[in-house]
């Protein structure tokens, strides 16, 4: 039996004026996939980003979510998902408790569910010490924990990762990596992390490059280096290799 597509884009584009900041992008994720999402600065990783969350409409191309369409049914397609924005989105006046409990609440869930919830996903990250902390207080990796726990809240199916590392040391970041791994195979949601720091995505199922809002190559991460001119390139390298030949190839903003 084939398993369910988790998320899924098809021939998805989107301008902004006489800019093309995607185009003609098709992608698809099943449920206990972790993708990444390489790609430099400006390559339209934000912009794909807005588009799965139904904060913009593409201007061609379809968007589904556990076999909802984001423009027809954007209640069920966002109700199972989870997201980690780029930008930090969390109250910092309130505690991390109050933080969590309004996302529980603006998901609908009962008062008793929401607490289970909120106490399980504590202790699974071992978080339990600053649940009546204000968020102010805490530190920029313990943020981000706490922002992945929220995303967490209402049990999505796939969750999107937007560039969730920026301004955390390289250990913070590793931690956040390994987590987000080991979910995605424990309960088997699909994963879209975003990033220009190939060493995030080392341990992906499948890896796509983003590039002036095309997608320039997709492949496991091993398959990657593989296509390099020389051998024994590292990831790092491929990355770069590619989007260099892009550069020559004079792929350009249409
Ligand atoms: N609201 C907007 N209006 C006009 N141009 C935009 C807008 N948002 C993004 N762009 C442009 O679209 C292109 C893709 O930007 P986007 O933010 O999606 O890339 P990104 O891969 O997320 O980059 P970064 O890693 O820097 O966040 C860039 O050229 C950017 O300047």
């Amino acid at each position: 039996m084939n398993t369910p597509t988790a998320l899924e884009l098809v021939g998805v584009s989107k301008s902004y004026g006489p800019l093309t900041a995607l185009n003609n992008v098709s992608l698809s994720i099943k449920p206990a996939q972790f993708i990444g999402l390489l790609g430099q600065n400006g390559a339209g990783k934000t912009t794909l980003f807005q588009l799965l969350t139904g904060l913009f409409n593409s201007d061609e191309g379809q968007i589904s979510v556990c076999g909802h369409d984001i423009s027809q049914d954007p209640i069920g397609a966002l109700s199972t998902l989870g997201v980690v924005f780029q930008q930090a989105t969390l109250d910092l006046d309130l505690t991390v408790h109050g933080n969590l409990k309004f996302h529980c609440l603006l998901h609908g869930l009962s008062r008793k569910l929401a607490e289970e919830r909120i106490n399980s996903e504590l202790d699974r990250f071992d978080m339990q010490a600053v649940r009546d902390k204000q968020v102010r207080s805490l530190s920029g990796g313990n943020r981000r924990k706490i922002e992945l726990i929220r995303a967490l809240l209402h049990q999505p199916k796939v969750l999107l990762m937007d560039e969730a590392t920026v301004g955390l040391d390289p250990e913070s970041r590793k931690s956040l990596v390994n987590h987000v791994v080991s979910l995605c195979k424990e309960r088997e949601i699909a994963v879209l992390w975003s990033t220009h720091i190939v060493e995030e995505v080392q341990a992906a199922d499948r890896v796509i490059v983003l590039d002036k809002g095309k997608i320039l190559a997709e492949s496991s991460p091993e398959e990657l280096q593989a296509q390099g001119i020389e051998p024994n390139l590292s990831l790092a390298d491929a990355f770069s290799q590619l989007i260099n030949n892009n550069k020559e190839i004079g792929v350009a903003y249409e």
